[in-house]
């Protein structure tokens, strides 16, 4: 269906994703409301199929849950099945998917609400940009499970809110809040009630009109460089620059600017 320039399709034909998009961003909605968007092999899977043929013109993506949670996590149903082997390839399989998002050609924004709680929090994770809803709240009652995290959460969290945080959300099972979220760093915005998906949008569109070439290197250089030491990190950072200033994307951008024909930087009146 295309309505303007919107146009909806369904990932597969399961629906557990839900597609849509504007211009040059993609919305990929989790749509399993009435399991508070718990993530089941199926679901996983999509969104792997999914980020490993992203369309070639888009410019970022936003994900979201369907309903008033983005994600309960894992879906524990399924959990039960696995014998040790089986424990270890599935957590692989969801590193994989993961990975997929991290490594994403474009920027991919989380678009939070509801609970994010031990699975769901490590697919955020995976995004680069956190948005959270007043309603959002974290956890990981991974302890209370008798589990571990296995969706690469003990990789991403700490570079986010630090180990010392992420083990007491670990041990005592602590529920953040959108507001302590952003302010341990894990949700970068924090908007008004029911306005988290069209501020995620809002942000795609502004990253989705970067030089493609910026936000390239924003996503695969910097953090490698900032875990780097420095003298690698300075090399690292000034090979990107010479890159990305030879592109001819970089030379019209600046005579624009330079002609008076684009946008000043200016801070919002
Ligand atoms: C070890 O290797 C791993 C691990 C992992 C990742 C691990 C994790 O994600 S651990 C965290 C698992 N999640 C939870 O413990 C949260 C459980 N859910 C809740 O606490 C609540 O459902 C709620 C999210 C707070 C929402 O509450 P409410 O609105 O009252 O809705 P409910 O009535 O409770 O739920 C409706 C319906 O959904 C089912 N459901 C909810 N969450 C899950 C879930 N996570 N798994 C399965 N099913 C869920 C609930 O049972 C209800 O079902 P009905 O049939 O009763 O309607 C990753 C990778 C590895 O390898």
């Amino acid at each position: 269906m295309t309505q303007g320039n919107a146009e909806t399709a369904g990932a597969g034909a399961s629906g557990l994703l839900q597609i849509e998009r504007v211009d040059r961003v993609l919305t990929v909605g989790l749509n399993r409301p009435a399991k508070r968007n718990a993530l089941n092999d199926g679901i996983i899977l999509e969104i792997g199929e999914y980020f490993a043929s992203l369309p070639e013109d888009i410019g970022a993506v936003v994900i979201h849950g369907i309903g008033d949670h983005f994600s309960s996590g894992l879906d524990l149903s399924e959990l039960q099945d696995h014998d040790a082997t089986g424990g270890l390839l599935h957590s692989q399989m969801w590193h994989r998917v993961f990975d997929r998002i991290q490594y994403s050609r474009v920027p991919v924004i989380a678009a939070l609400k509801g609970a994010v709680i031990g699975g769901g929090l490590e697919l955020a994770c995976a995004a680069h940009i956190r948005v959270a809803e007043p309603s959002t709240y974290f956890a990981l009652p991974e302890g209370q499970r008798g589990i571990f995290v296995g969706g690469g959460g003990s990789v991403r969290l700490p570079r986010l809110i630090g180990v010392a945080r992420m083990m007491d959300m670990m041990l005592t099972g602590r529920v953040y809040s959108a507001t302590e979220g952003a302010s341990y760093g894990f949700a970068q915005y924090v908007t008004e009630a029911g306005n988290g998906l069209s501020k995620a949008l809002e942000l795609a569109a502004k990253i989705a009109s970067n030089a493609p070439l910026t936000n390239f290197a924003v996503l695969q250089a910097l953090p490698m460089i900032a875990e780097a030491n420095p003298q690698t990190g300075l090399l690292m950072e000034s090979l990107m620059a010479t890159v990305a200033q030879s592109d001819k994307e970089a030379k019209r951008r600046i005579r624009e600017f330079l002609e008076h024909k684009t946008a000043k930087v200016k801070p919002k009146s």
